[in-house]
């Protein structure tokens, strides 16, 4: 990196899929030829600036083995945790033997397999000179509404300053891992890195990204990646 500081990633890949409602975890569906987790890490280690990789497994995680990747000397393997918070900070805790605390680590979730490599290496780009880091986002597009406990309008929220936060998501490793430590102990089980920085009073910049960097939830947003991923070419 410009500044002397290494790049590394965590993946947080040990959720079980509730939402998806899948037999297996939703990371390890096929999509355009290879799993949904291997196509989340092909980009990933296809950046050159990229140091290595902690993926956050379930502890009972039988199908990794199987994974195309699992034997790249780049990657290496951490149990996760009940949430996806828990499960950050486990692979934050690993790469202390390596990284330093002014290097850069970008968490990028498994579920979000349309990633492109331009948006990634944009990113890096722009953030490495930022005094807090940021994440990858894209503006809200359609009014947004704040709801009741009925399940009524309370309110029309400005959409001009909402954006959609996704992953990846770069800070420095010090920083990261002393606000997500803080913040579980706090009891906050933030669902993203930012919230976890943001709670120390810092502002994360927003670098805006492509639309199609979905994150993989319900059922219907499997043949939406497939789509995607065959407008960017990377059917295998
Ligand atoms: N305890 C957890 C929960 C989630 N994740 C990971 O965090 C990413 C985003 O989480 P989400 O989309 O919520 O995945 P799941 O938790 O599997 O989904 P659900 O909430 O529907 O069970 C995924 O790559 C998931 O594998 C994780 O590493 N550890
Ligand atoms: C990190 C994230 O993908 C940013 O949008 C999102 O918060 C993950 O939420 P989930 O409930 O763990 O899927």
């Amino acid at each position: 990196m410009s500044d002397g500081g290494d790049l590394w990633a965590v993946v947080p890949a040990a959720g079980v899929g509730r939402r998806f409602g899948a037999d297996i975890p939703k990371q390890y569906l096929p999509l355009a030829g290879r799993r949904v987790i291997d196509q989340s890490l092909a980009v990933l280690l296809a950046e050159p600036r990229l140091r290595g990789v902690v993926v956050a497994l379930d502890p009972r995680d039988s199908f990794w083995p199987q994974s195309e990747l699992a034997d790249d000397p780049r990657v290496r393997r951490v149990a996760g945790g009940a949430e996806r918070c828990h499960s950050v900070l486990n692979a934050l805790e690993a790469l202390a033997e390596m990284a330093g605390a002014d290097d850069w680590v970008l968490v990028h979730d498994a579920a979000r397999p349309c990633l492109r490599a331009n948006d990634l290496a944009r990113m890096i780009e722009i953030l490495c000179d930022d005094p807090v880091g940021g994440i990858l986002a894209v503006p809200v597009r359609d009014t947004m509404k704040q709801a009741d406990d009925a399940g009524r309008i309370d309110a029309t929220l400005a959409r001009e300053r909402l954006w959609h936060a996704f992953t990846p998501q770069m800070f420095r490793f010090g920083l990261l891992r002393e606000a997500i430590a803080a913040a579980l102990a706090a009891g906050v089980l933030v669902t993203d890195e930012a919230a976890a920085i943001e709670r120390f009073g810092r502002a994360p910049r927003l670098v805006e990204g492509q639309a199609d960097n979905i994150k993989i939830t319900r059922p219907e947003d499997l043949p939406l990646a497939e789509f995607y991923l065959q407008q960017q070419g990377r059917i295998c």
